[in-house]
């Protein structure tokens, strides 16, 4: 991402949600998103995974422009290129757990990879649940179906909103060490906004966000860092 800006609205009601910011996210790197509520995370993880366009700057994705991409090849981008796990899972309920993880595959309209499948399936952990529906699952379980469905289509970049914002700590702290097992065995490269301190800490950086700026880049974090350098900050 180079100097990205982001204004909402205009005239008197006009907000700068990203001030000029410029970010390289390598292959393989698991970058954490911190910053206190209204400093533009969201409007960052948004413009940088094509669900939203800045107002100026550019974003390029494997060294693609997606400034010029049509609204379908942007979605067309999203759905084979960039993989997605949210706070709240967003699994279909009335689908199996084999059925929601290849949704995407149905999506872009690519033929299932039996050996991929088999793989994430079992390295997320829920290879024996194929048959369930989500409702039938733990809230880590879904977290681990909705992270499989991410990676079916062999994304460049994962996304993460918040993906342990609705775990207890002990199922989140599963749910962030199977994020750094994807990073570090398969290279996997991971985005994810977080509030917490400790997840931020499973991450190899962290960059700080406040008022639409990019203020400070931490690498190697450690929780009690993150947590004085967000109190500085004045977050969470
Ligand atoms: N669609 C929108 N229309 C107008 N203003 C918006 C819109 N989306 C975000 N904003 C504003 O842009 C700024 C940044 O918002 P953003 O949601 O990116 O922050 P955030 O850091 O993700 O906050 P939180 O931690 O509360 O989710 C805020 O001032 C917000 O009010």
């Amino acid at each position: 991402m180079r100097e990205a800006t982001k204004n909402y609205g205009s005239g008197g009601n006009a907000v700068q949600a990203l001030r000029g910011i410029s970010v390289d996210l390598a292959r393989g790197s698991f970058t954490a998103v911190m910053g206190p509520s209204g400093s533009g995370k969201s409007t960052f993880l948004h413009c940088a995974a094509g669900l939203d366009r800045p107002t100026s700057g550019q974003v390029l994705l494997g060294g693609v422009p997606l400034s010029g991409m049509r609204e379908a090849e942007l979605t067309r981008l999203r759905r084979e290129r960039i993989g997605f796990v949210f706070q709240a899972y967003n699994l279909l309920p009335a689908l199996s757990v084999r059925d929601n993880i290849t949704m995407p595959l149905r999506l872009s309209g690519t033929p299932l990879d039996r050996a991929w499948f088999d793989e994430v399936t079992s390295r997320v952990g829920i290879a024996e649940k194929l048959r369930k529906r989500p409702s039938e699952l733990s809230g880590g379980q879904q977290q681990r179906v909705a992270i499989a469905r991410a990676l079916i289509n062999r994304p460049d970049l994962v996304m993460a909103d918040e993906p342990t914002g609705a775990l207890d700590s002990h199922t989140g702290q599963e749910v962030l060490r199977l994020f750094r097992e994807l990073v570090h065995d398969l290279g996997q490269t991971v985005l994810m906004v977080t509030h917490d301190p400790v997840a931020a800490s499973y991450a190899h950086s962290v960059l700080f966000l406040a008022d639409g700026r990019l203020v400070e880049r931490m690498d190697r974090p450690e929780a009690k860092t993150v947590a004085e350098r967000m109190a500085h900050f004045g977050g969470r």
